[in-house]
């Protein structure tokens, strides 16, 4: 059984108020919004991956939830499962890079649980603070143009060269670019946002099935660095929209206003006459592609 559906069938039952019914990026609860990731060896970084990015990389990922609901980010707790082959530099190279992340953005550490496991495995629940009204994936308007943070593809570019050891084009792998600050215009603006982390189709799918609407995305818009470029024009451009680990805040927001963070480009629109849960691609050549549904899923990928 697919990820979606474990936690629809067995977690949805056991949610309580503050869970936006386990449908949402982020709970609200305590005056706070909250949210959690998981980050495993493996699964989500590679053995070798240097340690002190990936304590910069489990903060971002979590707060890229939390910028996507127009939620500053505050304060975390950290679970940390460390196998016996990663001795304690690499502890303490870790704990440097969570510090780098706290200066760079005011995070707190609030405590936590620290025990020896078979592999490396980082837990972080992270609490923010809304900086305007409540901002779900329900909400977009027919009418309203999807907008994105950033680049999109650069995640999967950057695994790949990770992954063939090429240090300087796996930067944005190693360090999500997480758009830090973009939670105020988030605010101002959105009607429904999240952030990209399963890929620009599955999450752009998550806006339009929790609004009803339906969306068409203008795959000739769609911001990409030049390493995104160079792979678009090698036929590659569905594997930049559907690969994942961008970490971008994508939002639905009114037509007529002028967006106060230059960080977003307009993408698509929820267009009148699609059908709820329509997600259609009008790719550079002119042809209409209406991909498959899809996505990242830790049970069938
Ligand atoms: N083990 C779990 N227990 C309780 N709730 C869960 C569990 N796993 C997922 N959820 C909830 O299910 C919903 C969807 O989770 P999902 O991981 O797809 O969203 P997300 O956290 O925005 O994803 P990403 O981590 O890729 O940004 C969220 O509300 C999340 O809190
Ligand atoms: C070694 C390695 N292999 C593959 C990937 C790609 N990947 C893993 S999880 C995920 C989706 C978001 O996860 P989650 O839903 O758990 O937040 C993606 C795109 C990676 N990052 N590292
Ligand atoms: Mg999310």
């Amino acid at each position: 059984m697919a990820e979606f559906e474990r936690i629809a069938r067995y977690l949805q039952p056991l949610a309580g108020e503050g869970a936006m019914e386990l449908r949402d990026d982020a709970a609200r609860a305590y005056g706070r919004v909250l949210t959690k990731d998981v980050l495993v060896e493996g699964t989500h970084f590679l053995p070798g991956d240097p340690i002190d990015l990936l304590a910069r990389k489990a903060l971002r990922v979590n707060a890229s939830d939390l910028i996507a609901k127009g939620a500053e980010p505050e304060a975390y707790m950290l679970g940390l499962v460390w196998p016996e082959a990663r001795g304690e530099a690499e502890f303490a190279s870790f704990c440097d890079g969570l510090r780098v992340e706290q200066e760079l953005t005011g995070l707190e550490l609030l405590g936590g649980d620290t025990t020896r496991g078979p592999c490396l495995m980082i837990s972080v629940t992270m609490f923010g603070v809304r900086t305007g009204p409540e901002i779900l994936r329900s909400g977009g308007e027919v009418g309203d143009m999807l907008m994105v943070t950033g680049t999109i593809g650069d995640g999967l570019l950057a695994l790949e060269a990770a992954k063939e050891g090429q240090a300087d084009a796996a930067a944005a792998y190693y360090l999500p670019p997480v758009p830090y600050g973009a939670e105020f215009a988030v605010s101002a603006h959105a009607n429904a946002a999240l952030d990209v982390s399963d890929g620009l189709i599955a999450d752009t799918r998550h806006l339009a099935e929790e609004s009803k609407i339906g969306i068409r995305l203008f795959a000739g818009r769609i911001p990409l660095s030049a390493a995104g470029k160079k792979a678009a024009s090698e036929g590659r451009l569905p594997d930049l929209l559907t690969g994942g680990d961008d970490y971008q805040s994508l939002m639905l927001c009114r037509v007529e206003e002028k967006i106060s963070d230059d960080r977003f480009t307009v993408i698509g629109e929820a267009m009148d006459g699609l059908p709820p849960g329509h997600v259609e691609v009008l790719m550079p050549d002119g042809e209409l592609w209406v991909p498959e549904k899809g996505g990242w899923d830790h049970f069938t990928s």
